[in-house]
């Protein structure tokens, strides 16, 4: 059986590719990074080290990569050949592959109509579904209801945390023990792909929110109010109070969101919190505040891991969240000159001031009751 990955980054190689590698697939990267390709090709083989005192490392083999920018008819070959297409690249790379992605399916099905799954493992609500629509722009009408009958884009909600690599092997990637992959199976087209590990679902929503709106709403609200106290990692910053306490509170309040909305048992929710907050912390990962802060302009979009579990809030409570607030208030104050937009957004910061620059990347008015509590603490933080 044969793979293709789109992303040979961290979670690409340190979850995707190892899970795909352990169920019997061979493995194709496809990635623009040529030093990560070559070397995949040189020593097709890499090793997952896990952060914790008892795992052993595992071995992933059976691998080889295609740099997309040097050999793209390499990308539409391994397409044709395909029994299933993965990708962890980004939200924002997503309608770059498209385009490879689109070519390679319209080559194949001239070729031949096996069915094929195609899984955008991105932190993003509807990943898969907003891939299809940017392929589905690459192609014909015409071959569009071909494509419907074949190709499905079932969404998925991945959780691993795989921090930035300081491996001596620069492919060895040292991830947490834990792991989560759920993949919605309504529109797989043909049987589903046999992926250890992989749960499948009927209906995504509920646990993507719930990943989403938990691990990486208080993993990005301690980036933001980490850096705002000057820590640089996410173990480091909870153990100072202040972060910890604000990180509380904004899972408090997300919990109470996710709990109206979906009917989570309170407890079991507590417990899923608890267990989340000990991955924060957990002593043999450090994970720096500007990977897990990077791309704030995204992480305040209308759908994503603040500003939607703060207008569920609202929406439950009739009040505005606090804790969510501060975080979205250290996230507007949150700096890094390597990150294009986080550069981007102080400088609209700059321009427009904060109200307005919140309101831009945000989708909500500026007399919106979340802008005004996001701005009454984003003074407090001055
Ligand atoms: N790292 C984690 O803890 C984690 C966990 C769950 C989900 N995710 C999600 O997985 C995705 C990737 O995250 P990551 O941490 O692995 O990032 P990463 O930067 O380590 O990996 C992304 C990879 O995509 C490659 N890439 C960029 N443009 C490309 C293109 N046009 N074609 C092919 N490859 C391209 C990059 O070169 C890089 O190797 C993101 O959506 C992230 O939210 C990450
Ligand atoms: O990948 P991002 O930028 O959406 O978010 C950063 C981290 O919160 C994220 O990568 C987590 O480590 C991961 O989602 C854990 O499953």
């Amino acid at each position: 059986m044969k793979a293709v990955h789109f992303g040979a980054g961290n979670i690409g190689r340190g979850f995707i590719g190892l899970l795909l590698d352990q169920s019997g697939y061979e493995v194709t990267f496809v990635d623009v990074n040529d030093e990560i390709i070559s070397s995949i090709n040189q020593h097709k083989s890499y090793q997952v080290h896990f952060a914790d005192e008892t795992s052993d490392a595992v071995t992933v083999e059976h691998i080889s990569g295609i740099n997309s920018i040097e050999d793209p008819k390499a990308v539409t070959n391994a397409i044709i050949d395909a029994d299933i297409v993965t990708t962890a690249v980004g939200p924002n790379i997503l309608p770059v592959i498209a385009k490879a992605i689109a070519k390679g399916l319209v080559e194949r099905i001239d070729i031949h109509r096996e069915p094929l799954a195609i899984i955008a493992c991105e932190n993003m609500i509807g990943g898969s579904t907003l891939l299809k629509e940017y392929v589905y722009q690459e192609i014909s009408e015409t071959d569009q209801e071909g494509f419907d009958d074949l190709f499905g884009f079932p969404d998925a909600a991945v959780d691993r945390i795989v921090p930035n690599q300081t491996n001596a092997n620069l492919l060895d990637v040292r991830v947490e023990p834990y792991y989560e992959w759920v993949v919605e199976k309504t529109f797989i087209q043909g049987e589903l792909p046999d992926i250890k590990g992989i749960t499948y679902v009927e209906e995504l929503g509920p646990y993507i929110e719930r990943k989403l709106f938990t691990v990486n709403t208080g993993h990005a609200a301690t980036a933001y109010l980490g850096s705002c106290h000057g820590y640089e990692t996410i173990d480091e910053a909870l153990q100072g109070e202040a972060v910890m306490d604000t990180l509380n509170g904004v899972l408090q309040e997300t919990g109470q969101a996710l709990i109206e909305a979906y009917g989570f048992d309170a407890k079991a929710h507590a417990d899923y919190i608890q267990k989340i907050i000990g991955r924060f912390q957990n002593p043999h990962i450090s994970d720096e505040v500007t990977r897990v802060g990077r791309g704030p302009v995204r992480k305040l979009g209308p759908k994503d891991r603040f500003v939607r579990p703060a207008s569920m809030y609202l929406e439950f409570t009739s009040a505005a969240p606090t804790y969510l607030a501060k975080a979205m208030a250290a996230a507007l104050r949150f700096q890094n000159k390597s990150d294009e937009e986080a550069v981007k957004l102080q400088r609209m910061i700059q321009k427009k001031g904060p109200a307005a620059a919140f309101a831009e990347v945000s989708g909500l008015e500026q007399n919106h009751p979340i802008t005004e509590a996001v701005m009454l603490e984003y003074e407090k933080l001055r």
